[in-house]
């Protein structure tokens, strides 16, 4: 079932992202005529104006997607070596362990949202090839009048190394994209991967399409995360599994400390240093304590209609997996 489309004070002008050209919410920046003044609005709606938080800042629901993707435009280009840089490396570990625990057959349509500059798609695609490769080789080996000549030529004709595996990279950010397709063509990825430009909290895809949807380091970011939860759910197809990887908290005070203190007296300066940005990182480090912890995120996922939801905390709970499925 389709989720209802939210109305906000300051309302999309209803373009949806599969086509604007233009991010509708950044101030400014939408052509639809469809926007109007607060004036515009009942007083008893403009009394509900919703506020939410932008780091530890407090702002109206209406701006925070602004200034999220202001965040996102300005770091897209330093975004991959800041990560390798801020944690020396570790966040490669995490997402490596998002995909072992997805563990995806040939065949898996994985939608990834939030998905940026491609680095979970590009590990899916790694891994569904390496199964499907060990899969033929299985096979092959199977037929033992075959001599290793004819199962190597046999392996070389295969038109599809993926088994027909695809990954849709969604993302609400054209620079993160443009980062991400860049990538991937340096890289030689080219086949089982498309990139749309999307909400989290209304993907532009039907019901019911997607084996896996993975969110990774993203859901931090959205302003409504019940309704991208939602959508989570309402794409995915009944038996497919949502994994989140995200920030959460840490579980022994020790490390809490140094954890804190490497948070906000390094982070930013580095963000400064690498990036010439540190007010993004600063908002990085301010998400991260804001997000809901292991057990209050695992809730909202069950209210989203998951079941058999899990999670496992990295790294001393710097970082979770949460797991569930749609039945
Ligand atoms: C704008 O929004 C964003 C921009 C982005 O570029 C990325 C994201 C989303 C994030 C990712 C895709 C993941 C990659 C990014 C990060 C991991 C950065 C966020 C980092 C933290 C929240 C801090 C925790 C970092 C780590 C666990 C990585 C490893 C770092 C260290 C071990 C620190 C080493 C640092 C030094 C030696 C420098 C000197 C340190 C100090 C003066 C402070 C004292 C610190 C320590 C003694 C060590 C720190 C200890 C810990 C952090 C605990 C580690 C515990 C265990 C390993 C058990 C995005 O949204
Ligand atoms: C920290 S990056 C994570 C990128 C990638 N998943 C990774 O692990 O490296 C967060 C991404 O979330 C995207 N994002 C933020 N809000 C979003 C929304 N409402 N819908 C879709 N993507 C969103 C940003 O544009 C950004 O690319």
């Amino acid at each position: 079932m389709a989720a209802p489309r939210r109305r906000s004070l300051w309302s999309c002008c209803g373009h949806g992202w599969s086509w604007a050209t233009r991010c509708c919410r950044v101030p400014g920046l939408c052509s639809s005529r469809t926007w109007g003044p607060l004036g515009a609005w009942p007083l008893s709606q403009q009394k509900r104006a919703a506020e939410t938080h932008f780091g530890f800042e407090t702002v109206p629901e209406e701006e925070k997607g602004g200034k999220v993707y202001q965040v996102f435009e300005n770091v897209a280009k330093k975004y991959d070596v800041m990560n390798d840089m801020m944690s020396l490396g570790i966040h490669r570990v995490w997402k490596d362990l998002l995909i072992w625990k997805m563990h995806p057959l040939p065949g898996t349509q994985l939608l990834d949202v939030a998905g940026g500059t491609g680095d979970i798609a590009f590990r899916f695609l790694n891994y569904v090839q390496a199964q499907h490769q060990r899969k033929q080789k299985r096979q092959l080996r199977a037929q033992q009048n075959l001599s290793w000549e004819e199962i190597a030529k046999k392996y070389q004709k295969e038109e599809d190394p993926l088994g027909g595996s695809l990954v849709m990279v969604c993302d609400i950010n054209r620079e993160m994209l443009k980062v991400g397709k860049q990538k991937a063509m340096d890289q030689g990825y080219r086949a089982g991967l498309s990139w749309v430009l999307g909400d989290a909290e209304e993907l532009p895809f039907d019901d019911d399409k997607f084996d896996v949807y993975t969110i990774a380091f993203g859901i931090r970011n959205v302003t409504h995360i019940d309704q991208a939860l939602q959508e989570a759910h309402r794409v995915l197809k009944p038996g497919g599994q949502f994994l989140c990887l995200e920030f959460s908290q840490v579980d022994n005070p020790f490390v809490s400390r140094f954890y804190d203190l490497y948070s906000f007296q390094v982070i930013p300066v580095l963000g400064e240093v690498i990036a010439g940005d540190w007010k993004s990182y600063q908002y990085l480090v301010e998400s991260i304590r804001k997000f809901p912890n292991q057990e209050e995120f695992k809730e909202m996922i069950e209210d989203a209609g998951f079941q058999k939801v899990t999670y496992e905390s990295l790294t001393k709970g710097i970082v979770a997996i949460h797991s569930g499925f749609k039945f």
